[in-house]
């Protein structure tokens, strides 16, 4: 997967979802950390999407312990045909654990997602432009999940995300809550490439999200 134009992921917790994912998607999020028996799920995996591999740390709002399994498990994952593309968080890339998941993706040709995610509020504007600064650099697609308070918050999320669309950078951004909602709908007019959604709203993971069919719709009228 490239990420040169927006891709919808459907977010989910088991491959069993390709087939309803199918009609509105264009990958699978895998949430490993989810899983039950995740790597065993993809062994079986004959589905028709391509799937972005996450094992997303306890630290960060997942549910992996802290340990060298979690990202033995996604070097294991990229070894999978259909696993086209890996998110590691931009914290495990600074601490340098997280560099050998990303060699062992790029030699299998996946592309890598570096990854921020901001539970409590959103940063500055100056500090979204590093945070972001530092993601793409360590892999080939930026995303910051940020959590808007207010407008201006949705607002300074777009306009640090429309900088870097601008710049060519490849970045994904989505403000998490309810008053950042509609920025899972609007920031792909402003650049950003990627869009997380669960197939069935009741299996959201994360705060926000809309359903898929409802966010493929939204961005298919908006942009
Ligand atoms: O990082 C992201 C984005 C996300 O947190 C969201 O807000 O849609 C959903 C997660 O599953 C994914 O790994």
């Amino acid at each position: 997967m490239e990420f040169t134009e927006f891709t919808l992921a459907a977010s989910t917790d088991t491959l069993a979802d390709e087939p309803a994912a199918r009609e509105h998607a264009d990958c699978l999020e895998f949430r490993l950390d989810l899983a039950s028996d995740p790597l065993a799920a993809l062994d079986d995996y004959d589905g028709a999407l391509p799937v972005l591999a996450t094992n997303r740390a306890d630290w960060e709002g997942g549910a992996a312990a802290d340990d060298d399994a979690r990202l033995d498990a996604l070097c294991e994952a990229v070894g999978h045909d259909a696993v086209e593309a890996v998110d590691i968080e931009l914290e495990s890339m600074l601490d340098g654990d997280g560099k050998r998941v990303r060699d062992a993706a790029w030699d299998a040709d996946a592309s890598v997602v570096v990854s921020v995610h901001d539970f409590e509020g959103t940063p500055l504007r100056q500090d979204m432009r590093g945070l972001l600064g530092n993601a793409v650099e360590y892999g080939d697609v930026g995303k910051l999940a940020v959590t808007a308070q207010d407008r201006q918050d949705a607002l300074d999320l777009l306009t640090v995300t429309h900088e870097y669309a601008m710049a060519d950078e490849p970045v994904a951004t989505m403000a998490m809550g309810e008053a950042g909602r509609h920025t899972r709908a609007v920031a792909p007019v402003y650049g950003s490439k990627i869009g997380y959604a669960p197939v069935r709203a009741a299996d959201a993971t994360a705060p926000g999200q809309y359903d898929l069919e409802t966010l493929r719709e939204l961005v298919g009228e908006l942009s």
